[in-house]
């Protein structure tokens, strides 16, 4: 009895003395944060000496940033494994481990170009592609059916003719999409930027927003609420999870949201499941339509241990590999940064809209490449969400940003 005893410490001992525990932090939004957690049993499976506990994180990726600036400033060896959305990695790359000697060991030749971009810091990869993200139209197959509509709206203008009818003979709202004063608002303000023909900063990255397109497209989000009044005026407190759940409870034709949206609205408990069809955003009226890079990727603390980091390393490989793309893009439903994944029958059939509309993904425009983006980001959030409050004009506020802007870039 005392022999297995003393056999059953020492296992212990052992055990204890090589398994290592890793932090890493995750998103709730949608079904990510219970998805993830399957993975990491799966994980902990292959590899029984490697715990890892989440730390959860806030929806808003803006108060996500906020964190992680005060455990980098305060050198904080925990989280080990950080999940980065992909307007950070040249701002924390000074704190990211560099990975460029791991590109083979992480097969970033396989990933879709683009994502790989957003991972490349000065030419080191400081983080590795985990799920990428387009802002797409979600729209009720059904009542635009009901109401003789074939195709889904190609243009804004379409879309709130479509809006007005349904909405006001279903007595739901017409479109709604994340208003709130967040990361998320710069996202949804860029598509309508860019369709209406402008942009902040031109190619050589001097500020150009300060166009009549500019206030064209600002001025027709604030006519979604007031003046076609398509839009709640709420839409100034939504993120994506509230505009998610209105849709979802059938209380809306038309949602602009991220790819995730579709397996909530398809699941069993979802009143409107079979009902929805995904399409591009619509055009602007100068005939382009657009959507805004999203999607996050997973980076290393450079102050964990050389343990710690070896641990994470296996993490990022594992839930980045192909199988663990997929399994994530058909039940989180969040997309793969995988070529390959886009060939598999498998992702076809539980979201087809993925491979269908591979071209929005890989067209997807990127926010402003500059070192300090949080900054741009606030000065846009703070009037954009202005002038939908109606404390400002779309003319005022297009101006203001524009002059901070410059003074932030120091043009
Ligand atoms: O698609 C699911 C993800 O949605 C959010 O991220 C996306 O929106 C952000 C703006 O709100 C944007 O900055 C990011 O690049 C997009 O991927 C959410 O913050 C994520 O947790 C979630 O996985």
């Amino acid at each position: 009895m005392k022999k297995y005893f003393v056999l059953l410490l020492a296992v212990l001992l052992v055990g204890g003395l090589f398994a290592v525990k890793i932090t890493m932090t995750s998103g709730g939004v949608g079904k990510e944060l219970e998805v993830l957690k399957k993975q990491l049993e799966m994980f902990h499976q292959q590899y029984p000496d490697i715990e890892v506990e989440i730390i959860p994180m806030p929806d808003s990726s803006t108060e996500r940033h906020d964190l992680y600036v005060t455990y980098f400033a305060a050198g904080e060896t925990d989280p080990d494994v950080l999940m980065l959305d992909v307007i950070w990695p040249a701002e924390f790359a000074p704190f990211l481990e560099d990975l460029t000697a791991d590109k083979d060991y992480f097969e970033l030749g396989e990933f879709l170009p683009g994502t790989v971009m957003s991972v490349t810091v000065n030419g080191r990869i400081v983080a590795v592609p985990w799920f990428t993200d387009a802002g797409l139209l979600y729209y009720r197959k059904d009542l635009l059916e009901k109401y003789g509509y074939d195709h889904a709206p190609r243009t804004w203008d379409e879309l709130v003719e479509m809006a007005k009818k349904i909405s006001q003979a279903e007595g739901i709202h017409g479109f709604v999409w994340q208003g709130a004063r967040y990361e998320g608002l710069v996202c949804d303000f860029l598509e309508y930027l860019w369709s209406f023909g402008g942009d902040v900063l031109d190619e050589s990255g001097k500020v150009v927003i300060d166009s009549p397109e500019a206030v064209a497209a600002l001025q027709f989000m604030v006519d979604l609420i007031y003046k076609h009044k398509v839009t709640p005026e709420g839409v100034t407190t939504y993120m994506e999870e509230d505009a998610r759940r209105i849709f979802q409870n059938g209380e809306a034709v038309f949602m602009r949201n991220w790819p995730y949206a579709w397996s909530l609205v398809n699941s069993d408990e979802s009143p409107i499941k079979g009902k929805v069809g995904v399409a591009p955003l619509p055009m602007g009226p100068g005939g382009r339509r657009a959507a805004t890079l999203g999607g996050w990727v997973l980076g290393i603390n450079k102050f964990s241990s050389p343990e710690e980091k070896e641990a994470a390393k296996k993490l990022i490989k594992f839930l980045t590999s192909y199988d663990q793309q997929l399994y994530k893009a058909i039940n989180a439903g969040q997309n793969p940064t995988r070529k390959a994944v886009y060939k598999d029958p498998k992702l076809k059939e539980a979201a087809p809209f993925m491979v269908e509309l591979l071209g929005v993904f890989i067209n997807a425009l990127p926010r402003p490449r500059v070192a300090n983006y949080t900054e741009v980001s606030d000065v846009i959030q703070r009037y954009v969400h202005a002038a939908l409050t109606r404390q400002t004009t779309s003319e005022d506020a297009i101006k203001n940003i524009a002059k901070e802007l410059k003074f932030l870039l120091g043009q």
